[in-house]
């Protein structure tokens, strides 16, 4: 079709509270049943569902981690092959279409997730990465459907980007192509929503992908795929490889037609695909695209005008909701002495109220850690912080893993804001805190600006603007999202893009304009009218 288009605005999709009673409290409960009953065979897609030829996986509950959601074989090198094949066919008839016939089949998806699938996602995020409804809900349902409605806001804005200028006679033009090859998207346990997202973005700009998701995640990323093939996604445009991923890299990372990749998960992991990329430079028909979301140290600082109800409250529910298991999870607080004797008392209790628990048990406030490796780190941490003289255990600091990886949410003090603690990410329900003396408050902001080597999000509490200004300008740099007066997680599509900087990535702001653009390669397209047809210039009389 030939015609400027406007597609529907975008708007964030409100979130459904599950409270008692509440009509998707109960479809919910009635689609965690049924999940729950069924041992789902999770298939790779290449052009259509097959069996991966790699060794098998059970995907189970980490809040019930003898109750097996799930199984897939993992991919093998031949469905890595098949992939690259199934995307360089899809590729010229992908890109062909128009930007506004993309577009629908990305906005069909979020309205089918808006409506009949969503608590079919939802309920999968909830038995396999073990989030409460609430936290499932803000993910797998409303941060999915904003990424897929503003991604194609933000792309339509992207192909509008025209000269600005043209000489008398020429009409010049930015056409936005898609990469040539290939994009590989790898994504991380965390967010169902990231895991839609990383494929889907560089798609709707023109691209083919090979997406390789997390195993522990691959309840809820098997059910994307189908929504994505109920939404009209052509066969071959992005091919699904379930695994640790390791066969995969070995055909997909030194193929010459890897045109990207598209990767949020931990620190290592990007830095080994880099390497690898690195390794392998001279042999790719374009330089790759390394997009990379990783990990972080998330902090909190509460300076002496700040409101210590407001502190208490953003410490547990920035460091505890999802178990610390998000990006943005504070794990790291800063409290100046005067706050600290204010909250300390409620802060403890608050921390050893929160119920921990299968999270299908509405009451409860979080579930399990993802695996046991997740486990094995929380415990070490834990362990060593009873053991380590200058920190103190004030609340949580227990663990069980008889029957799912559970973790109490575990709050240390430490007297030395140089402790490993600061600095290590654990990735899970662990904050460390340092109060220091009122008057000490600008070193210590000094101290922690450059202490993790992270820089993804971080929070100051103040309300003396004074505070709040010297704070953001010291910490200009340490954090990619930044927070006054707000706990450092949940970041909403359209408000705050989100990413960092630093070991935490190459903040490249999912779900914003930024980041489509690094899936476009510009050609600059000049028209003259009329062509001059004598070589000659006047200054040569
Ligand atoms: N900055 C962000 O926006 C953001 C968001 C979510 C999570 N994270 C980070 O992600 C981490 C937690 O997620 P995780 O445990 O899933 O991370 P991870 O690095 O262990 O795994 C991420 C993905 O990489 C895959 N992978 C690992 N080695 C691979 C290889 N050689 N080839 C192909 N794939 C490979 C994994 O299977 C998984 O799919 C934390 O560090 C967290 O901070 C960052
Ligand atoms: N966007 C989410 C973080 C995603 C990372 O895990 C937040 O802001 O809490």
């Amino acid at each position: 079709m030939d015609a400027i288009t406007t597609p529907p605005a975008p708007v964030n999709e409100p979130n459904l509270h599950y409270a008692p009673g509440a009509p998707e409290r109960l479809a919910l409960l009635e689609e965690i049943e049924r999940q729950e009953s069924e041992r789902r065979d999770l298939r790779a897609y290449v052009g259509g569902w097959r069996t991966g030829g790699g060794p098998e996986v059970d995907v189970v509950q980490p809040h019930d981690h003898a109750h097996v959601l799930g199984t897939f074989r993992s991919a093998a090198r031949a469905d890595a092959e098949a992939a690259v094949a199934a995307a360089r066919e899809a590729a010229p008839g992908w890109r062909a279409l128009s930007f506004d016939d993309r577009a629908a089949v990305i906005l069909r998806a979020a309205e089918l997730l808006a409506g009949p699938w969503r608590q079919r996602l939802n309920a999968a995020t909830v038995l396999g990465q073990s989030k409460t409804a609430f936290q499932a809900e803000i993910d797998a349902a409303c941060e999915l459907i904003d990424f897929w409605r503003f991604n194609v806001h933000y792309g339509r804005q992207i192909l509008t980007e025209q000269p600005i200028a043209n000489a008398p006679g020429i009409w010049n033009r930015t056409d936005h192509r898609p990469l040539e090859g290939f994009v590989y998207a790898i994504t991380p346990f965390n967010f169902t929503a990231i895991a839609g997202n990383l494929p889907t973005a560089p798609a709707l700009m023109g691209n083919t992908v090979i997406w390789k998701p997390s195993p522990t995640q691959q309840l809820a990323a098997s059910l994307t795929m189908e929504l994505l093939e109920e939404a009209g996604l052509p066969p071959g445009v992005i091919s699904m490889l379930p695994g640790d991923g390791i066969e995969v890299s070995d055909v997909v990372l030194p193929h010459p037609d890897l045109a990207g990749i598209h990767f949020t998960g931990s620190t290592p992991t990007f830095q080994h695909l880099w390497r690898t990329v690195g390794e392998n430079i001279a042999g790719y028909r374009s330089y790759p695209r390394l997009v990379g979301e990783t990990g972080g140290k998330d902090f909190v600082l509460a300076l002496p005008s700040a409101d210590p109800d407001a502190v208490r409250t953003a410490l547990v529910r920035g460091a505890f909701e999802y178990a610390g298991q998000k990006c943005s999870a504070a794990s790291r607080a800063y409290v100046a002495r005067s706050i600290w004797e204010r909250i300390r008392e409620q802060l403890v209790a608050d921390v050893d109220g929160l119920a921990v628990g299968d999270p299908t048990d509405l009451s409860n406030f979080l579930g399990a850690v993802i695996d046991d490796r997740s486990f094995a780190k929380q415990k070490a941490a834990i362990d060593r912080a009873h053991a380590t003289p200058g920190l103190e255990v004030v609340a949580g600091g227990t663990y069980d893993d008889s029957t799912g990886w559970f973790v109490r949410p575990t709050l240390v003090v430490a007297d030395d804001p140089t402790d490993e603690m600061f600095r290590t990410e654990y990735f899970g329900p662990v904050l460390v805190l340092h109060v220091f003396d009122d008057a000490d408050a600008e070193r210590v902001t000094e101290q922690l600006e450059g202490f993790a080597p992270y820089a993804l999000t971080g929070a100051v509490f103040a309300r003396d603007p004074r505070e709040v200004a010297r704070a953001s300008a010291t910490l200009r740099f340490a954090a990619g999202n930044f927070y006054v007066n707000d706990k450092p997680t949940g970041a909403v599509v359209g408000q705050q893009p989100f990413g960092g900087g630093r070991a935490s990535g190459t903040n490249d702001k999912a779900g914003a304009a930024s980041n489509l653009l690094r899936w476009t390669s510009p050609r600059s397209i000049k028209e003259t009218f009329v062509p001059p047809t004598d070589h000659r210039y006047p200054h040569q009389g």
